[in-house]
């Protein structure tokens, strides 16, 4: 199937899963994604050819994190800092606000950094898209020759200017999967061993809707590690460099920072936010938004985890959450309660989103009931808010419920019922304290007159 055939054999069955109002935006969304998902693999590719060029972690060391040794097991130890320093452009990014971000070829890297330019293998093409132009600037790929090239100059080979453009539909595009360096690793297992951890990856949000091929990769890739009880798995403000599953033990997620402690604090690594038991993830964050690691993931006890590498985890896990994104953005900007966040900070949200669909007569939150577990947005449909049996409220598309009793860790307040078919977007607990924690006193503001 040619590349053509096979985005149109995607778009169609999206279609048909999503069955949009809008199906000229959809269609303009899920291209605009897709082009931004293309060059996430590109400049991860790109960083990774980088490393294949002896580029040291230290590329993608960043001001919260650089000179700081890491005691992650698995994270190799930084080598000397200075090293960093050895070109302007280096230094440069290891200053940069945006730290992890600066991998070879990022849209963020300021003006004032040189463009770096690429040099393509010799099996790799040009790009044929017909939206390129001769007349672009930004569409020349330099031909340089390895006499060109300095070999201090870490981040030489990736171009352009194209990745500092933001993506527009009209952008010419790449075609990553013509490099061989994309091909996920495969670490072998035994059935048994596979089976564990489908069971565990089924059931985990962030790898819902994962095709039957994607998933295998994902099985493939995983990678046994074996942690002993107080190893620090994660450190806090370092590099993402992998997603993890929990198979069997515990990890306890910790954050320094300046807000009081509170709760469970750790001498070293602030205070407790989240426990991952067996059959849980941790270390998604840093490798959905290419930041540094938000928090610390400390062994509670003996834990034998699966690891997956960033890129693999970015190949395939970006392509779902950007489709999740592209679903919810339209909806996601007409939600007044979210009117004060910027873009990014929606697009999170939807990252984070789950549709639920129940039918009329459903009550899908229960007065009384004590499990504060998700909150949710109406996505379509109706809905009739009750308190002992008597009807108080009526909440349509845009609207939200199952706030109060997580924001204030009681029962639920009162009763939701679906009057005609509901469809919601859903937010778990910890997603909801995350990503609407800033909006807290806008939803309490909603009962006080
Ligand atoms: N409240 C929280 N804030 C940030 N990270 C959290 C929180 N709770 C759990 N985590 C996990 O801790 C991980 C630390 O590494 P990441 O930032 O990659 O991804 C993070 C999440 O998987």
């Amino acid at each position: 199937m040619s590349t053509f055939d096979s985005l149109i054999a995607d778009l169609t069955r999206d279609m048909q899963r999503v069955q949009p109002k809008d199906a000229l935006q959809f269609c303009a969304n899920w291209f605009q994604s897709r082009l931004e998902e293309q060059r996430a693999r590109t400049r991860d590719i790109l960083s990774q050819r980088s490393n294949h060029l002896n580029v040291s972690q230290e590329l993608y060391a960043d001001a919260h994190s650089s000179g700081k040794r890491s005691t992650s097991p698995f994270t190799p130890p930084l080598s000397t800092p200075t090293a960093i320093h050895r070109s302007p452009m280096r230094a440069s990014i290891a200053n940069s606000p945006f730290g992890a971000l600066n991998v070879p070829g990022n849209a963020l890297l300021q003006a004032a950094v040189p463009n770096p330019t690429f040099r393509m293998g010799p099996q790799e093409q040009p790009p044929t898209s017909p939206l390129s132009s001769t007349l672009s600037p930004f569409n020349r790929f330099d031909t340089i020759t390895p006499a060109e090239i300095d070999p201090n100059d870490l981040l030489h080979p990736p171009n352009s200017a194209i990745f500092q453009r933001r993506t527009s539909v009209s952008a010419e595009s790449i075609d990553v999967d013509a490099y061989p360096d994309a091909v996920p690793p495969v670490f072998p297992k035994t059935p048994e061993q596979v089976e564990k951890i489908r069971d565990i990856v089924r059931k985990l949000f962030i790898f819902r809707g994962l095709a039957e091929d994607q998933e295998k990769a994902v099985l493939d890739a995983m990678q046994e590690r074996f942690i002993k009880k107080g190893d620090i798995l994660i450190r806090q403000g370092d590099v993402g460099d992998a997603f993890y599953v929990i198979q069997s033990g515990k990890l306890h997620v910790f954050i320094k920072d300046d807000r009081p402690p509170a709760g469970e604090v750790h001498p070293v690594l602030g205070r407790k936010v989240a426990e991952c038991p067996a059959g849980s993830s941790v270390g998604e964050l840093a490798l959905l938004y290419g930041h540094p690691r938000a928090a610390s993931a400390l062994a509670m006890e003996d834990s034998h985890l699966w690891s997956l590498d960033r890129m693999t985890f970015r190949t395939i896990v970006l392509k779902l959450a950007h489709r999740r994104r592209m679903m919810y953005e339209g909806f996601l900007s007409g939600v007044e309660l979210l009117s004060s966040l910027d873009a990014q900070q929606r697009s999170k949200i939807a990252d984070a989103l789950n549709r639920e669909v129940y039918q009329a007569g459903t009550t899908v939150v229960v007065e009384g009931d004590p499990g504060q577990d998700k909150f949710f947005l109406i996505e379509d449909g109706e809905a009739i808010v009750t308190q002992q049996n008597k009807e108080i409220n009526r909440l349509k598309k845009g609207d939200y419920f199952g706030e109060l009793s997580l924001l204030h860790e009681k029962p639920r307040a009162a009763s939701v019922v679906a009057k005609s078919k509901l469809v919601v977007a859903a937010l778990d607990a910890a997603a909801f304290r995350r990503l609407l924690g800033p909006l807290k006193d806008l939803m309490e503001e909603k009962y006080r007159h």
